[in-house]
């Protein structure tokens, strides 16, 4: 019979300890197995047991029964432990550089092999049909060819590869994803949705809640990627525009706006370089993916939407979004500039097929010229011919620096099955030949075919092992950095601690009230000393003159203020965090502050606006704000639990107006509002 084994039993601290141990490793295995989850994340939980580790600290030894000196030498030795860390992280890191600057050379020459202009076809499935036996799809999707049934005869139509009516959204995404990476190693990227209307276009860039497409899992991949990074630092702008009957309109400036404030009309402007640039479109900076997919949200909502024959909300108009990346190297002083253009493009519908009339026809002829230009322009990059159209579209003049040599391309065409769309589907497929530059029967041989697929997978296969020893690197440097920050901390700690012990002991001696029995008992409390012993932020900041603490800044929180604007400064100066202060946004008044990692650890600074009487400040989610603090004159208070996020809210005691408060996000678990008048 098998006889449980009976785990030891431990004493208080040593459970403590265990404990700890455990949740440490468990966040760690969490941190592995989900994506999602940023490094910076798990950093902020190991802040957090940090921090439980140390209030319960409870020293192996009496600490006061030792010379002065001990406590001093323990901080020398901590002190090497330090340099000789950071010595072994600069090594790591020199050498991640190494390693990283070979992975971005076998990325690109794997994505050479495979094409920079790569056409794409996504075949949409037979939806509702209330006849589903008598329905038979007019198109035969193989892996890199389709056959259309045209009167009878199979027409086959080549491209790069073929997405049966079965694949899923990660299957797209399989193949985009490589590019999202090229971007981040500074190569501009462009990701376009072809096809008539209703094709599935939007449902391929945008999809729904349950199947996201391509833009949000674009938006999530990049920024996770470029957490894991720990030799570069990034800064991502995000844009939203839409080519609407052959004039530019910025997606981030709500209507109300571009009419009070004649905001100025939208330009392409070349530089000498060749590098494009749209003046006056709006460009935020972006921290997070949730900033990101918020702005997402609201140039969305912004898109010109039409009734036609065919789709009751058929899109008429490109949207372009575009996400700018500067990445910073270690030793290089420039940023890498690159941009990632994902594009919805209009509907590709014939026009007397869709009965279109006044509008809907001016419409559809705009977005059929662009569309046109943008074939001419691929098919003659692809044939390599001398002089490339740009200038027949603005479509293809804003896009002219990310639709060239060094630039990487995905063209995805739609096409539906049904039998009735025959034409359509042809006309689509017609397109994606014209856009491969490849003339029908002028395709590669099949042994130069294969061998590609050879030189491919062996590029792959080194490409995989080069990435697998960047992300181990990567994992020693995040983990050396981690212990470089404890030790740096323990270090400040124990000389906070000595500088206390110092003060109380002379104060002890001159009182020469207590004796020694006491004396020890109390220096022992000063490790985990109690929290009303603490000056609190509060009590801080009663030095300071009037005006420069939170005693005279105002915000209130009060739901039924729903009129009042709010303006979120950005992290630099001029620059727009996220526009929630306009009309279109979900949560009007609301300054939503999520993932605390990016906003409180990389920046350490918010800065909040022209906040009035009644605003309100919503920070979900954010790991260690679970305790009531009060800073100056601000409470931030914890509301109960409401689903599965956790708000606080800041409310001032006085109601007057605040000008410029200043949020501080200090440590895990505090945060200090302010004003900074
Ligand atoms: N692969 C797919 N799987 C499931 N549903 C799809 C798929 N493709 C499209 N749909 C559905 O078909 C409908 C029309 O698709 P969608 O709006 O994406 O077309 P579109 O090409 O963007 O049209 P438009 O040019 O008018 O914007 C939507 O309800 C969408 O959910």
């Amino acid at each position: 019979m098998l006889i449980p084994k009976e785990e030891p039993r431990l004493d208080g601290h040593l459970y403590l300890r265990k404990s700890l141990h455990n949740l440490r490793k468990s966040i760690q295995s969490l941190l592995g197995s989900k994506q999602d989850l940023t490094c910076r994340w798990a950093e902020s939980v190991r802040y957090i047991i940090e921090d439980i580790s140390a209030e319960c600290k409870v020293p192996d030894s009496p600490s006061w029964s030792g010379p002065l000196e001990t406590v001093q030498e323990s901080s020398k030795n901590t002190e090497d432990d330090i340099c000789k860390l950071e010595a072994e992280l600069a090594k790591l890191r020199t050498q991640l550089k190494e390693e990283d600057s070979l992975r971005r050379l076998l990325h690109n020459e794997y994505l050479d092999l495979k094409g920079n202009v790569r056409v794409f076809c996504r075949v949409k499935p037979l939806l509702n049909d209330k006849r589903p036996g008598r329905v038979v799809s007019a198109v035969t999707p193989l892996l890199s060819q389709v056959l259309v049934s045209v009167a009878g005869k199979k027409k086959a139509f080549q491209l790069d590869k073929v997405f049966a009516p079965a694949a899923s959204q990660d299957d797209v995404f399989a193949e985009v994803g490589p590019l999202i990476r090229s971007a981040l190693d500074g190569h501009n990227v462009c990701i376009f949705a072809y096809g008539q209307t209703g094709a599935g276009k939007t449902f391929t860039m945008e999809g729904t809640k349950d199947s996201p497409g391509i833009v949000p899992r674009s938006l999530q991949l990049l920024f996770h990627q470029s957490s894991l990074d720990c030799n570069k630092r990034y800064d991502f702008t995000f844009s939203m525009l839409e080519l609407y009957m052959g004039s530019m309109r910025d997606l981030l400036v709500s209507n109300s706006r571009r009419i009070s404030e004649s905001s100025p009309s939208l330009s392409i402007q070349m530089d000498p370089r060749g590098g494009v640039e749209v003046e006056n479109l709006t460009e935020y900076i972006v921290k997070d993916v949730y900033e990101a997919s918020q702005l997402y949200l609201i140039g969305s909502k912004a898109r010109a939407t039409a009734k036609t024959n065919s789709n009751a909300f058929s899109s008429r108009s490109h949207c372009l979004i575009r996400i700018t990346m500067a990445s910073y190297g270690q030793s290089c002083p420039y940023p890498v500039l690159s941009k990632l253009w994902l594009i919805d493009l209009g509907g590709s519908e014939r026009l007397l097929k869709t009965d279109a009339k006044g509008r809907i026809l001016e419409e559809g002829k705009a977005i059929n010229l662009s569309l046109s230009a943008l074939g001419d322009v691929i098919s003659a990059l692809q044939r390599r011919q001398s002089h490339i159209p740009y200038r027949n579209s603005k479509l293809t003049q804003i896009l002219r620096d990310s639709l060239g040599e060094d630039a990487k391309t995905i063209m995805l065409v739609h096409v539906s099955s049904r039998e009735e769309d025959v034409s359509e589907t042809t006309c689509t497929l017609t397109f994606a030949t014209r856009a491969r530059g490849i003339h029908l029967g002028k395709e590669l041989s099949l042994s130069d075919r294969e061998e590609r697929t050879k030189a491919m997978n062996e590029v792959k296969k080194r490409l995989e092992g080069q990435e697998s020893t960047c992300e181990h690197l990567q994992g020693q440097i995040h983990e050396l950095e981690f212990l470089c920050r404890k030790k740096k901390m323990s270090s400040k700690r124990e000389v906070e601690e000595t500088k206390d012990k110092v003060t109380l002991q002379s104060t002890v001696l001159s009182r020469k009230a207590v004796d020694r029995r006491d004396i020890i008992a109390v220096s022992k409390g000063m490790i985990g000393i109690p929290r009303f012993m603490k000056a609190t932020t509060s009590s801080r900041l009663k030095g300071r003159p009037e005006g420069c603490h939170g005693g005279s800044s105002t915000m209130k929180y009060d739901k039924t203020a729903k009129s009042k604007k709010k303006h979120l400064m950005g992290y630099r100066r001029g620059a727009k965090v996220s526009p929630l202060d306009t009309n279109s946004a979900n949560d009007q008044d609301m300054v939503d502050v999520t993932d605390r990692s990016s906003h409180a650890v990389s920046d350490n600074k918010l800065h909040l606006t022209a906040y009035e009487e009644g605003s309100e400040v919503k920070m979900q989610n954010i790991v260690g704000l679970s305790k009531t603090e009060t800073s100056g004159a601000m409470n931030i208070e914890n509301e109960p639990q409401t689903s599965n996020k956790q708000k606080l809210h800041c409310r001032n005691k006085k109601n007057n107006v605040c000008k410029e408060p200043q949020a501080t996000i200090t440590t895990a678990s505090t945060v200090r509002l302010e004003s900074k008048s």
